[in-house]
């Protein structure tokens, strides 16, 4: 691979960071302390043992041998094959291509049948070949005690690790006149489903594809008898986008794998593409194993749908930006609120089941708030260090104080109820309310004013249309989601990785949530930001 050229990254130096060394009640979760440095990252480490992810993790590096001479060339074809990503010629290796029918200068297919040939234009320069890849960490880090490290060896060493890149190939492996393409929607609603759907439909007819349907309420609509696919068309999506939620409805929980494959096969579907968050990235998979088991020439791609942003490796999913810009008007109202009030606080509920990315980006762009409470941060409400201790403070010295809380955190205090909804996700208790609650009772028994209001803003955020910048990251997504589809490959999807837009082997990026790393920049921003201390 080519050689890289490097620039500085901006950021506190260690030499100046006796600021934000932890006093008694200050900012231990920043995690400077250099000499309890045993693992690569430890405060990472720790949350992760809480959450249960990162042993994965450190279980992948513990088998490599740094004595061998050779580790970081057998880890990066190691990184290769993992990364690589499934098509249909490791199962039918004598398909045969043909020349793409997308292409920019020859919109034909749009109108014309394929029995005079296909047209293509070679003098084209506009695909992307196989072999180009795009760099998945960008940051060499020089110490594992850099903020947000991810070193591999002990000395962390500049590892190059490659995935392939997004975009139409010169060569298609399917006919657009044998198409029968379906997309479903999964999960949870999120800004820019539509968004994504009508990119989907409008690229497909640019291919040549005249048999497009839409799969009604998730996978749902596989087994259920009454609901009948939606013929998809250029026309019927073109205003789409201009309204929130999914034309063709959400759902949670699904038949078995088998029947959804049994019923592709019965509607002649060999084009899925399927939106959803990690749930419905496992349903996916599942369907492209199960389709390669039938040895069926099925192309299955996802586009990521999560407005938690808990898919791992890439920049932001889709939603993500809109939900944080929507979220502002809660903060606002919230902060409104607490600032007319005597002694006012205000406490906003933002969604994050395990990840707090939307709470903490929300109050990094509001500048509203003073206490951000994450999943990924343990925190205390009682006691000397406690969140409610530190709101007392707030109401001395500023009147008034606003709480974001991500809806994953602190479920330790709320009881456990064990209930999973449709698709076996815990049904989390409310630690807005719990917060409130808490916040009125603590007031009350120090004999304090305050004047408590709760938001939470849930629905509204996720029924909005896209955004701008999501808008404009659907268009990339559901494009190259059909490029993927068209090139052959299967089992796949699509994200957005260092501003480049990337394909991904389905198992690598739902392994587990992505969380807020509490030792990265961004959380330190955050905390800088706010002018909280530690919680615990
Ligand atoms: N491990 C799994 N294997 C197969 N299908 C799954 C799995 N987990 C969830 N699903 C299905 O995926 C769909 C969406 O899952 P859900 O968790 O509700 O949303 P999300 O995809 O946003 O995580 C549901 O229809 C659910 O039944
Ligand atoms: O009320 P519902 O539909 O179960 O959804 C609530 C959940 O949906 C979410 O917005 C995310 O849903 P998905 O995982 O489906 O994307 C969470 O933040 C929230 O817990
Ligand atoms: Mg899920």
């Amino acid at each position: 691979m080519e050689c890289i050229s490097h620039v500085s990254i901006a950021g506190p130096k260690l030499t100046s960071l006796h600021h934000l060394k932890p006093s008694l009640h200050f900012h231990r979760s920043r995690g400077f302390s250099l000499s309890n440095y045993h693992v690569f990252r430890p405060n990472l480490s720790r949350i992760a043992k809480r959450i249960g992810v990162f042993a994965e993790i450190s279980k992948q590096n513990s088998s490599i041998d740094f004595s061998d001479a050779d580790w970081k060339i057998k880890y990066q074809e190691d990184f290769e094959r993992r990364f690589n990503i499934p098509h249909i010629t490791d199962v039918f290796p004598d398909a045969q291509p043909i020349p793409s029918t997308f292409c920019l200068k020859m919109r034909t297919p749009l109108l014309e049948d394929f029995a005079g040939g296909y047209p293509s234009d070679e003098e084209w320069h506009g695909y992307i070949n196989n072999n180009d890849r795009v760099l998945l960490k960008v940051i060499k880090f020089s110490s594992p005690s850099s903020a947000g490290a991810e070193c591999i060896d002990p000395g962390c060493s500049w590892v190059e690790q490659w995935v392939h890149r997004a975009g139409p190939r010169e060569k298609i492996y399917f006919k657009p006149e044998e198409v029968k393409a379906a997309i479903v929607t999964c999960g949870g609603l999120c800004p820019g489903l539509n968004d994504v759907i009508r990119q989907i439909v409008i690229t497909l007819e640019i291919y040549g594809v005249k048999k497009i349907v839409g799969i009604p309420f998730g996978y749902r609509g596989f087994s259920d008898n009454d609901l009948s696919e939606m013929p998809l068309s250029r026309k019927v999506v073109q205003n789409v986008h201009l309204s929130g939620g999914s034309l063709l409805g959400v759902s949670r929980g699904s038949p078995s794998v088998s029947d959804m494959v049994d019923s592709m096969e019965e509607r002649g579907i060999n084009m899925l593409f399927v939106l959803g968050g990690n749930g419905t990235h496992a349903g996916a998979n599942a369907i492209h194993n199960e389709c390669r088991k039938r040895r069926l020439k099925v192309a299955v791609v996802g586009v990521p749908k999560t407005i938690d942003n808990d898919i791992l490796m890439m920049d932001k999913t889709f939603g993500f930006d809109t939900a944080v810009e929507e979220a502002q008007r809660a903060i606002n109202s919230a902060y409104i609120e607490a600032h007319s009030a005597y002694h006012g606080i205000g406490v906003v509920k933002l969604m994050g089941r395990s990840s707090g990315f939307i709470a903490m980006h929300a109050a990094l762009a509001s500048g509203q708030i003073d206490i951000c409470l994450i999943p990924e941060v343990p925190f205390h409400l009682h006691g000397p260090h406690g969140v409610l201790r530190h709101l007392k403070y707030l109401l001395e010295t500023k009147g008034s104080a606003v709480v974001c809380v991500a809806e994953g955190a602190g479920q330790s205090f709320l009881r456990k109820t064990n209930a999973t909804d449709a698709s076996g996700n815990i049904v989390l208790g409310d630690i807005g309310v719990h917060i409130q609650q808490e916040t009125k009772k603590y007031f009350k028994e120090i004999g304090v004013h305050a004047d408590v209001k709760y938001i939470d803003p849930t629905y509204m955020i996720r029924a909005c249309r896209a955004n701008a910048s999501d808008g404009i990251l659907c268009t990339v997504l559901g494009q190259n989601a059909v490029h993927g589809a068209f090139a052959g490959y299967s089992g796949i999807t699509v994200g957005i990785c260092n501003t480049h837009y990337v394909y991904f082997p389905i198992p690598e990026v739902i392994s587990y949530p992505r969380a807020v790393d509490p030792n990265s920049r961004m959380w330190h921003r955050c905390l800088t930001s706010t002018g909280q201390p530690d919680f615990i």
